[in-house]
């Protein structure tokens, strides 16, 4: 591996700085990992929702990829907001291709709940993009789509977490219970062994982009080698802390804190 662990996101963007490529390429430069990334849709968003996308022409998602590819070294892969099935299919064609982690960010719904990706975008990921990832990362809306099964409690997210597995052909599957009650749980399912990360939950609106930066972060703890269980292991303890120090700003769900692990690191 060369010496500068390098990750690349390929996603949407977030003018006001709290999702999509801005919050992936603000996590992997706090954790010491050289970003790129390339865009798939250009979209007017704020803390309040989305005012307007702008989805980008699939050749030039595809220059995008050629440019980052043919030229840089790329140790670990993430994939947020991919509007539609033109643009996951060009992307798939690359992902297939390539050998390094593959974390994927179902994204599917604003925290504003605004739609991101179509209806057909929906099922390719389904079919297509999930059995290419190391590591998929839904929150419980995004896993019942995926399984058709809903998700009431923790029980069901541990079934969840098999089922994407077993019958989807994830590598990996991390189900995110953000959106339960209670302290926040999430499970990861291997193949062989489920694992439990849980946290203080905090009382707070500010959770815009923090699917984003989870993923990120265990997005660039993969691309320096951890392996999995330790990448997600890391990566919730700076959701953890990006939420317990989120920001009020803006008028909507403001953005997670970045800074909040260094100044932790600093504290101890
Ligand atoms: N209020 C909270 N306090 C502590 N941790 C939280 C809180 N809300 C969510 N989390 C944690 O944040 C991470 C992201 O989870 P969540 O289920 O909210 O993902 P998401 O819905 O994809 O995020 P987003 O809000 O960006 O759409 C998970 O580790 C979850 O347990
Ligand atoms: C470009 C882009 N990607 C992802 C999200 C989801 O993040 P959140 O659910 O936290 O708003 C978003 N709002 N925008």
């Amino acid at each position: 591996m060369d010496s500068i662990p390098c990750a690349l996101t390929i996603a949407g963007t977030d003018p006001s700085g709290g999702a999509g490529i801005q919050a992936d390429l603000k996590t992997f430069q706090e954790l010491t990992v050289y970003g790129m990334s390339v865009i798939t849709s250009v979209v007017a968003q704020n803390t309040t929702g989305v005012q307007n996308v702008h989805h980008l022409p699939v050749t030039m998602i595809n220059e995008q990829l050629n440019s980052v590819i043919s030229d840089m070294p790329v140790h670990s892969i993430k994939t947020g907001m991919i509007a539609n099935k033109d643009m996951m299919q060009v992307i798939a064609e690359h992902l297939s291709k390539s050998v390094v982690n593959y974390v994927m960010d179902p994204v599917m719904v604003a925290t504003s709940g605004d739609p991101l990706i179509s209806e057909d975008a929906r099922s390719f990921l389904k079919q297509q993009l999930l059995p290419l990832a190391t590591v998929v990362t839904p929150n419980i809306p995004e896993a019942q789509y995926i399984t058709g099964q809903s998700i009431d409690n923790t029980s069901d997210l541990q079934e969840a977490a098999f089922e994407i597995v077993k019958s989807f052909g994830a590598r990996a599957a991390l189900v995110k219970g953000g959106h339960l009650q209670g302290k926040a749980v999430d499970y990861l399912y291997d193949g062989n062994k489920l694992y439990t990360f849980e946290a203080e939950r905090f009382q707070t609106k500010n959770t815009h982009g923090t699917g984003c930066t989870y993923s990120a972060a265990i997005t660039a703890h993969l691309s320096k080698g951890l392996p999995l269980y330790e990448a997600v292991k890391q990566a919730k303890q700076y959701v953890t802390a990006a939420i317990q120090y989120s920001f009020s700003l803006g008028a909507g769900n403001g953005p997670t804190n970045h800074w909040a692990v260094r100044k932790e690191r600093v504290e101890q």
